[in-house]
C-alpha cells in the first residue's frame, strides 16, 4: 500500500514557486531521506503534506485525500532553530501537546505516565521536569521527537532532527527512529544535510524545487543527481554509493 501519493504538487509564495510539479509514490514503511540545497523547498514539502501551506496538485495519505486524513496520523518535528527559549514550560508539558490541542495546564497521572514513556523511548526520561529554556539544542530535539512519537503516528515527518545533536546523540537518534519505524510500520520522512545518514534510508529524495531523483540510495545518491540538485558536489566524492557515479 502507498503511504503517500503526491501528484503534480506546486507551492507558490507570491511570485516565487518554491515547489513545481512534484510527484512521488512512497510505499508504507519506507524511510525516506530528503536531501537538497538550502532553499530547495524541503521544509515546504513537509508543510504541504501536513496541509500547513496552500498548494496546487494532489496529496493522498493511505489512499485518502488530505482533507479526510486524521491529523493524529502525523507526527512532526519542525526545525527548532527559531524556538523561543524564554517560553516558561517543562519538557513533559511540551511532549503532551502532541496529544492535546490546548496547553496541558493540568496533567493527569495517566498522561504523565504516557509522556514519560515517550521520553524514555528517546532516552530523555530524565528531562521530564526540566524547563525548556534549560535544555540544550540536542535535548530539545529529543523532547520534540517524544512529542511526535506520543501520538504513535503512521507518518513521521522530521525536519533536520539531528541539528544540534552531538555525534553520539545522532547515532542514538537514528537508532530510536529505526526502532520506532520497525516496531510500528510507520513511514518516515527525514530532511537531512547528512548524506551519510541518507545512505541508511530505504529511499532518498534528491530535490531542488522539483524531484531530481527518487529511489533507493544507490539509485538516487549518484554524482549526476547531486550535481543537478546542488550545482556542484564539493568534497562529497567519498560518499557516493559504490559504482553509482555518473
Ligand atoms: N512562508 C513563506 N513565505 C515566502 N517564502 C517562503 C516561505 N516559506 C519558504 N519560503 C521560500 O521558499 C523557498 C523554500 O524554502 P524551504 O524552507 O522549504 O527550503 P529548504 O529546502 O527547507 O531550505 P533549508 O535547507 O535552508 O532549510 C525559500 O526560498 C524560502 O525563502
Amino acid at each position: 500500500m502507498l503511504a503517500l501519493e503526491i501528484k503534480d504538487l506546486s507551492v507558490r509564495f507570491g511570485e516565487f514557486w518554491a515547489l513545481e510539479g512534484v510527484s512521488l509514490a512512497v510505499p508504507e514503511g519506507a524511510f525516506v531521506a530528503i536531501v537538497g540545497p538550502n532553499g530547495a523547498g524541503k521544509s515546504t514539502l513537509l508543510k504541504a503534506i501536513l496541509g500547513l501551506v496552500p498548494f496546487r496538485g494532489e496529496v493522498r495519505v493511505y489512499g485518502l485525500p488530505l482533507r479526510q486524513v486524521d491529523p493524529m496520523w502525523f507526527g512532526y518535528v519542525p526545525q527548532i532553530k527559531t524556538f523561543d527559549r524564554s517560553f516558561p514550560a517543562l519538557a513533559l508539558e511540551l511532549v503532551l501537546t502532541g496529544l492535546r490541542r490546548s496547553w496541558p495546564f493540568r496533567v493527569s497521572p495517566k498522561e504523565r505516565e504516557e509522556a514519560l514513556r515517550a521520553l524514555a523511548r528517546v532516552g530523555a526520561e530524565g528531562l521530564a521536569e526540566r524547563p525548556l529554556g534549560r535544555l540544550s539544542g540536542g535535548q530539545l530535539q529529543r523532547v520534540y521527537l517524544a512529542r511526535a512519537l506520543i501520538r504513535k503516528p503512521r507518518i513521521l515527518l522530521l525536519d533536520e532532527p539531528a541539528t544540534g545533536v552531538d555525534r553520539v546523540g545522532e547515532v542514538d537518534l537514528y537508532r530510536y527512529l529505526e526502532d520506532y519505524q520497525k516496531a510500528s510500520g510507520a513511514t518516515v520522512f527525514m530532511i537531512t544535510h547528512d548524506w551519510e545518514a541518507a545512505h541508511h534510508a530505504t529511499h532518498v529524495l534528491v530535490m531542488n524545487r522539483k524531484v531530481v531523483g527518487f529511489g533507493p540510495p544507490e539509485k538516487a545518491l549518484t554524482e549526476a543527481c547531486l550535481r543537478q540538485a546542488f550545482g556542484h558536489v564539493g568534497h562529497a566524492h567519498g560518499l557516493f554509493v559504490e559504482g553509482s557515479r555518473g
